[in-house]
């Protein structure tokens, strides 16, 4: 299985691109822009580049000069638009083999990819094996994202992490406040050390002191044997409290007091002991009202609230949406050992219109589910829950998606919602953006 890097800015392309080049066999990684390539080309053994030449943050040549220069080359096949050609013919010169000048037809990327792999597998001198990789390999546990909100959430949290502030995380329920806690844990000093999550909301409060700081045998009736809380189990390490709005008043004075001291007394015993442990707290409820309102301490709040991260709902990460998706088919093929490619158009459609109020853990759910109904290649609308399909939203745009005479009308409010942004354009209408510059053409909305 060869496996292909591929660098193109167009999320919704890209992904057309890389479901179509696994369909045929390919192992296939997406980056978005050259920094993540550069990345990427130094972590993995890729057999070939595959990318654009115009990329956000500067031209696919850069990237194939690193390539070059390299200790070992792999071939480079660039992508173009047609004003782009004799930029490519350039880059040529400069050692790619090929390039491919958009819009292309799927037989022809084949044809290019087969022709530069046979090259390198005749003039590689590195063992074929030490290539091979499986399909569909990715060696991300969680997807960052790339709309705007995940790139500043993204940056938050890079900034937060090595410090040692406590950090309180807000936002929806299943929108990946846990994932954040464990991120910043992971890119922090203490990484090595223990990540402890506790669900504040499930400890009943008669017994969430004994939770928190442990208790010595016969402290009350039950305490059979010494038990150690999640303080100490924690120390050195990181200490994630989620649902921390749900704690009594009286469990908010020992939590404020632990940290404070930065000791703790197990329950019936009369020795502390020192911890030292980052905190890291969520909530989706509005702790200030909260304050206001008497229910929550503000000098804790305060404690808490060093550094504050709101995580945003998945319907405001519009641009994510194809790659969360994916990430969760590929998940869900694993673990139901199925071998599903993708999304139906009008799949993709009805993801895109609906509010997801579930957030990530609804998306995730929504398509174990579908991987688990499907027995095609092909994930398909009849395999969604009637909550996704019933929607206004979606009966409302399904129908008029497949009428054409409704065609250049939604072309034309795609547009104008996007202040004329052709990909953004493209990305709402669920289509490419070739397709979109051929409808504009054939409407002559030019
Ligand atoms: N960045 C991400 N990449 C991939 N999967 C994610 C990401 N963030 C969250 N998830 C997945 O989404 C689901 C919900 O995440 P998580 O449990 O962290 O949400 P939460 O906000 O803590 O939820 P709750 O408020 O109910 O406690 C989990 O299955 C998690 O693995």
């Amino acid at each position: 299985m060869k496996y292909i890097l591929l660098v193109e800015d167009d999320v919704a392309f890209s992904e057309m691109l890389k479901q179509f080049l696994k369909r045929h066999q390919y192992a296939v990684d997406v980056c978005y822009n050259i920094q993540k390539a550069t990345i990427q080309l130094k972590k993995e053994n890729y057999d070939l580049l595959f990318t654009d030449l115009r990329l956000p943050d500067g031209d696919g040549i850069s990237l194939l000069k690193q390539i070059k220069h390299s200790k070992n080359p792999i071939p480079v096949v660039l992508m173009t638009g047609y004003a782009e050609v004799s930029t490519a013919v350039q880059a040529m010169k400069q050692g790619a083999f090929d390039y491919i000048s958009k819009p292309f037809n799927p037989d022809e990327v084949l044809e290019v990819i087969g022709n530069a792999l046979e090259e390198k597998a005749t003039s590689s001198l590195i063992p074929q094996e030490e290539n091979k990789k499986e399909a569909g390999k990715s060696t991300l546990d969680i997807v960052k994202g790339i709309s705007t909100a995940s790139r500043m959430l993204n940056e938050y949290i890079d900034l937060v992490a090595p410090t040692n502030m406590s950090v309180l995380i807000n936002g929806e329920s299943g929108t990946g406040k846990e994932v954040v806690a464990k991120a910043i844990h992971l890119e922090s000093l203490r990484r090595d050390k223990p990540f402890i999550a506790v669900d504040c909301g499930a400890i009943p409060k008669e017994i969430a002191s004994s939770e928190f700081f442990g208790h010595k045998k016969g402290a009350f009736t039950g305490a059979e044997n010494d038990r150690i809380g999640h303080f100490e189990s924690a120390n050195g390490g990181t200490l994630f409290l989620d649902e921390v709005g749900n704690l009594t008043y009286e469990n908010q004075v020992q939590l404020l007091r632990a940290l404070q001291e930065r000791k703790v007394k197990p329950v019936g015993s009369s020795d502390e002991i020192n911890v030292d442990i980052r905190l890291i707290t969520a909530t989706n409820d509005d702790l200030i009202r909260a304050v206001e309102k008497g229910d929550f301490r503000e000098d804790l709040y305060h404690r808490l609230n060093e550094f504050s991260i709101k995580v945003p709902n998945l319907k405001d990460r519009h641009d994510d949406l194809i790659l969360y998706a994916d990430f969760f088919l590929d998940k869900a093929n694993k673990q139901l050992n199925k071998s599903i490619l993708g999304f139906s158009k009008e799949v993709l459609t009805i993801f895109q219109n609906y509010q997801w109020p579930g957030n990530l853990r609804e998306l995730s759910n929504v398509i174990k589910r579908a991987t688990l109904l499907t027995q095609s290649e092909i994930i398909n609308v009849n395999v969604l829950p009637t909550e996704l399909t019933q929607t206004n939203d979606n009966k409302v745009s399904l129908n008029k998606f497949s009428t054409k005479e409704n065609e250049k009308e939604l072309i034309i409010n795609a547009l104008k919602e996007v202040d004329n942004n052709k990909t953004q354009a493209a990305k709402l209408l669920n289509i490419t953006r070739k397709t979109l510059y051929n409808k504009m053409k054939e409407y002559k909305l030019n």
